[in-house]
């Protein structure tokens, strides 16, 4: 473990200084685009403006002898698109530590993009160590290249052993942004007996005991992934970092993608990813706070303006935790609002 003024120190020699807060970034959904399909790339420049972060993704489903044409597709897409002016960020998911491409991609990223990328998003991640290993060398790559701004990491929680170690990794560097369920690879690591991209399943239910006038027996689906969601959220939570959920792979069947969306943004979570054009506006939706909530949040703000005692409002009792729920909504709302003019004007703001 570092001591506690070491934790911020630079890494390399003319690195730049870590960041001590997380730029305050609205992130409800990252947009994934197969960087080396052209025709694909050639529309970043007309969804960026409808998204608030894209993502570049170098790893799975990009061919393996696709790599190098998705690395100089993200380059070229870094320089086409004026993503710092347009407020969306500019991510990149790399291969995994242990590919054999991960280390080109890292420095090509740093040298020619090290100032317009914003996030650098890790699979696979096991342990903090794998966090160590990559904080080094992007101070390494920054101070080589006169990176001025910190490039941050975002892990995925994919693997067993991962999902073991979550609170080292959410803690492991100032660079730490945020976690995502990967709940594809996960579940192969797990050796789940399913063949899906997150969402639920329906073998996976509780069921009422027999009747004895032999009536059929109730039973519900459960979710697969809410104890993973719980540690994953309580991790990012506790060190101040954001979490997220994943892919979800039907894209033809937006209700569930909607529901699993809406379990993710209930449980704490920023965001999701958004795998296909269909899938951006659910995103947008589900994690922009409900503006009849929101509503409601600023009632309790007003009710009790120092955050303290008691006060009854349409029936229900409020107080300093329901007063401290009521802030984050309100705070995340005012987010959006001053990204979004659409949710301003819902809001009110
Ligand atoms: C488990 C994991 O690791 S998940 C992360 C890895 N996977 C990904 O990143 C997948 C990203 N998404 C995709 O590649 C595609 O959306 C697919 C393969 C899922 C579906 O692709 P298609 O069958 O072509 O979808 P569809 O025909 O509905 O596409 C409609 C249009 O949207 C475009 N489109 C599809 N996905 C995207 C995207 N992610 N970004 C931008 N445009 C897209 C298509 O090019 C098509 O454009 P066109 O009308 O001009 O031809
Ligand atoms: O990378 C994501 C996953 O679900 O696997
Ligand atoms: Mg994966």
């Amino acid at each position: 473990m570092k001591t506690a003024r070491g934790f911020f120190k630079p890494l390399a020699i003319g690195a730049p200084a870590p960041w001590r807060e997380l730029p305050a970034r609205v992130e409800r959904m990252i947009h994934f685009v197969p960087p080396h399909l052209e025709k694909v790339r050639a529309k970043v420049g007309e969804i960026a403006p409808t998204v608030d972060v894209i993502l570049a993704n170098l790893e799975d489903a990009i061919p393996a002898d696709a790599k190098g044409a998705a690395l100089a597709g993200t380059i070229a897409m870094s320089r086409e698109v004026d993503f710092k002016a347009l407020g969306v960020g500019l991510w990149v998911r790399i291969n995994c530590l242990n590919s054999p491409w991960h280390l080109d991609e890292v420095a090509t990223l740093v040298e020619k993009a090290g100032d317009r990328i914003d996030v650098i998003m890790v699979p696979k991640v096991e342990g903090p160590w794998d966090i160590f290993y990559i904080d080094q060398l992007l101070a390494s790559l920054e101070a080589k290249h006169g990176v001025t701004r910190p490039i941050l990491l975002h892990a995925i929680l994919e693997t067993a052993e991962g999902v073991m170690n979550v609170e080292q990794i959410a803690g492991a560097s100032p660079r730490m942004q945020g976690v995502s369920l990967g709940p594809a690879d996960l579940a192969a690591s797990r050796a789940m007996k399913t063949t899906r991209v997150g969402g639920g399943h329906p073998g996976y239910r509780v069921i009422e005991d027999p009747h004895t006038d032999g009536l059929p027996r109730a039973s519900v689906q459960q979710d697969l992934w809410h104890y993973t969601f719980a540690k994953m959220v309580d991790a990012c939570a506790a060190h101040g970092i954001k979490p997220f959920y994943g892919p979800f792979g039907a894209i033809d069947d937006p209700v569930a993608c909607e529901q699993q969306f809406r379990n993710a943004f209930l449980m704490g979570c920023a965001g999701a990813w958004s795998l296909h054009p269909s899938q951006i506006a659910i995103a947008k939706t589900v994690f922009s706070p409900d503006p009849a909530e929101v509503a409601f949040a600023r009632r309790i703000l007003e009710a009790m303006p120092d955050g303290s005692g008691v006060a009854m409002i349409d029936g229900k009792m409020q107080d300093d935790a329901t007063w401290k729920q009521a802030k984050v909504m309100v705070d995340c709302a005012r987010q959006i609002a001053a990204k979004d003019a659409e949710y301003a004007a819902l809001y009110g703001f």
